[in-house]
């Protein structure tokens, strides 16, 4: 049998540890389609829009670590350059797969459908440029290996999305068969002398200090697991407090003794603000500040930092390059001398846990009870996926238990991301027990995933926050767009079973009605269960609305003169 084109990238996408691919077909992509079918080691998955097909191999990357997303020409990559966008800026490698064009047409000036009607249909490519690390049209299959092995290995590497385009009739196209996998896996190893030059720079840096602390940003997972073990070891090591930035949280065990809380400026939990305000060293491990993270720029560190990026480490007036942060937080860890004034200030700062009273069972449901039946559904085997909207500030406010996992978009923010990231996650990890905290307008955007969710009898537990509209936005800056039609949102998952599936759907009011559906879908194992749970449409935490002010105000800085 011929071995072909599509042959190879099913076999490279099997040996990076792909195992499920999230398709969409179109006419361009249908024969490469069955060449990745055909490969004995993945699993076709079709989604119901290529929105959601990235947004799906977004989620699944955040399990598996790669992912791959295969979707036609124009009208289909278009749509998916959008979760090729998240995993862009969540640090994911989505390998994105356009079919594209028959390699005749361009030089016989052919208009072809589903383009923009012109003669030159380069511009996909160019535009799969901004939203990857690597991008690559084959033009001839004897460029196949050569470009699908360069965009690989710069997506594993830089921990981004890239972007290969396989014209409809290369795929079934003859092709050598692929050489070693660890020349497109093989990692760049630290150089050594540039990681003794910056643990030295780093006990400096720390000399004198008093109050040394810990952050940590969302890159410390993208820099691997080994990654957030050598966190563990330094932070033991050093002694000091440990506060995380929200995008990191469950990033860093929150049962371990030196963590103090989120550090998300007046939003933040427990003891976080002001033990890393009180700091004289800012150890910064995969940090982001963005406008969210710092409150509309309110909450950003005014000491100089140190920072170990995914592979280098900057001081104030020192940079060094290929230093991988595993390897420089385990160095680190053999180096640092121990200092633990920020745990004894912690142990003066340190919040009594707040009371949390649960509401009588007749009780009209509100996001506080919300909360705290949620906090009782979190344990070891717990994924909570939570969706942008009050849903962050509901999720942040959670204690993570041990082994308890907890993913967010801050970043990106793209209201629905959770339904399909959440499904995609569900499938690499079908033991865990995913839940999806959610509000009414963002699962507005993706619901259609729910139906893949059903149809691989996925027992995911969807909790849907109906505050009737936009909130986050409303805090933001209130106006008619912020309101939305409301779904019998209930209905609708029944909807999606038609004939054969196992969606529950449930509306509840009260306090009552809530722990009855979470018992329910406790023991639901066929199919996916979403509560829609009402609560009064001003009922939003007190963080949303203190942090919606300052994000306003830094939106509405007058251009500079
Ligand atoms: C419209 C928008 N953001 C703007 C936006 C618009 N479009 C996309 C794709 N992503 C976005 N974040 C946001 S956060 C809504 O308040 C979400 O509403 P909902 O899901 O209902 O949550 P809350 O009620 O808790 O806010
Ligand atoms: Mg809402």
């Amino acid at each position: 049998v011929k071995f072909t084109v599509g042959d190879y990238l099913a076999e490279r996408l099997a040996q990076v540890g792909v195992r499920h691919h999230f398709v969409v077909p179109g006419d361009y992509n249908l024969v490469l389609l069955d060449k990745l079918q055909a490969h004995p080691d993945l699993k076709e998955i079709g989604c119901a829009n290529e929105l959601n097909c990235s947004m799906a191999a977004e989620g699944y990357a955040r399990a598996n670590g790669v992912s791959a997303c295969v979707v036609t020409f124009s009208v289909g990559a278009i749509s998916a350059f959008n979760g090729t966008g998240s995993a862009y800026s969540e640090n994911l490698p989505l390998i994105l797969i356009s079919g594209g064009p028959n390699t005749n047409d361009a030089s016989q000036f052919n208009v072809l459908h589903h383009t923009l009607g012109g003669y030159d249909n380069t511009y996909q490519l160019e535009m799969a440029k901004k939203v990857t690390c690597c991008a690559v049209a084959v033009p001839r299959a004897a460029d196949a290996p050569r470009l699908i092995d360069r965009a690989i290995r710069a997506a594993l590497l830089a921990k981004k999305p890239c972007y290969i385009e396989i014209p409809t009739n290369l795929a079934g196209a003859a092709c050598v068969r692929p050489g070693p996998i660890s020349a497109v896996t093989e990692p760049v190893a630290s150089d050594k002398s540039a990681l003794e030059a910056a643990a030295k720079c780093a006990a400096d840096y720390l000399t004198g200090k008093l109050k040394p602390v810990i952050l940590v940003g969302p890159k410390l997972r993208r820099a691997g697991p080994e990654a957030e073990e050598a966190l563990i070891k330094l932070a033991d090591a050093l002694g000091c407090a440990v506060a995380l930035q929200p995008a990191a949280k469950g990033m860093f065990p929150e049962d371990h003794p030196q963590f103090v809380g989120i550090f998300w400026g007046q939003v933040s939990t427990d003891a976080a603000d002001s033990i890393v305000h009180w700091a004289d060293a800012l150890i910064c491990v995969g940090t982001v500040f963005n406008d969210y993270s710092t409150v509309g720029w309110t909450a950003v560190p005014d000491i100089p930092l140190m920072a170990a990026e995914m592979d280098h480490v900057t001081y104030p007036g020192a940079h060094f390059s290929r230093v991988r942060l595993a390897e420089f937080l385990n160095y680190l860890a053999t180096t640092v001398t121990y200092n633990n004034s920020t745990m004894v200030e912690y142990g003066r700062l340190k919040p009594d846990p707040p009371q949390i009273h649960s509401a009588a069972s007749g009780d009209q449901l509100t996001r506080k009870e919300i909360s705290r039946q949620l906090q009782g559904m979190l344990d070891s085997k717990t994924s909570l996926f939570v969706e942008t909207g009050d849903s962050w500030f509901n999720g942040i406010q959670l204690k993570l238990p041990p082994g308890a996992q907890f993913e967010i978009e801050m970043q990106w923010g793209h209201i629905g991301w959770s339904i399909p990231a959440a499904f995609g996650y569900a499938l690499r990890y079908p033991e865990r027990r995913t839940i999806v905290l959610i509000g009414d307008g963002s699962f507005q955007v993706t619901a259609q995933e729910v139906a893949q969710m059903v149809r691989f009898n996925l027992p995911i537990t969807i909790i849907l926050i109906n505050n009737r509209g936009y909130t986050i936005e409303v805090e933001i800056h209130d106006g008619s767009y912020n309101k939305i039609k409301n779904w019998d949102y209930a209905l609708l998952v029944q909807a999606f079973n038609g004939t054969d599936g196992q969606a529950k759907g449930v509306r509840v009011n009260t306090a009552g009605e809530l722990e009855e559906a979470i018992r329910a879908a406790d023991s639901h194992k066929a199919g996916p269960t979403l509560i829609e749970c009402t609560i009064h449409q001003d009922d939003c935490s007190k963080e949303l609305i203190t942090w919606g002010h300052y994000v306003a105000a830094a939106n509405a800085r007058p251009p500079r003169p």
